[in-house]
């Protein structure tokens, strides 16, 4: 899978560590920044990964914050994304099954470094049930157009 990956300062040091388990999971992943721990602002770098997904040049996106909260708000302003903001194995099975969610956020300040590994291997194997759930992200598409 192709996979667009970014964070800020917060969420810097997951994301080398989500970036090492991709690739030894054989995924190809774009890095869209930041490149440090040193503070910057969250947009500039969560956007770019989120419109790789909308345009095509990704399968998925990771973004990665302090709390997460403000990199899914981000996310989901892109056509298209649906970002699920994940703090368990449970949200990201859901993220995944009833919101076909093709952007996962995590923040690293609230999970383990081994709960965020968890989260983005669930996220990334389960599928998406489709059915009901199809109909209603037909109509979240609908009131956002
Ligand atoms: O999670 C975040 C946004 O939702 C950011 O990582 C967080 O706001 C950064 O805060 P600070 O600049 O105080 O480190």
């Amino acid at each position: 899978m192709k996979i667009a990956i970014a964070s800020d300062h917060a969420g810097y040091r997951y994301k080398e560590r989500i970036k090492a388990h991709l690739a030894e999971l054989g995924h190809e992943v774009a890095d869209h920044g930041c490149h440090s721990t040193e503070s910057c602002d969250y947009p500039d770098f969560i956007r770019p990964a989120a419109e790789a997904v909308a345009n095509g040049g990704a399968d998925r996106a990771i973004v990665l914050g302090g709390s997460g909260n403000g990199e899914a708000i981000v996310a989901n302003r892109v056509r298209g994304v649906r970002c699920a903001l994940c703090w368990n194995v449970e949200t990201a099975e859901l993220g995944r099954r009833h919101n076909n969610a093709n952007c996962l956020s995590i923040g690293e300040r609230q999970v383990s470094e081994e709960l965020a590994l968890a989260i983005v291997d669930t996220w990334l194997t389960t599928p998406f049930d489709g059915g009901r759930h199809q109909r209603r992200i037909d109509l979240i598409d609908a009131a956002s157009a």
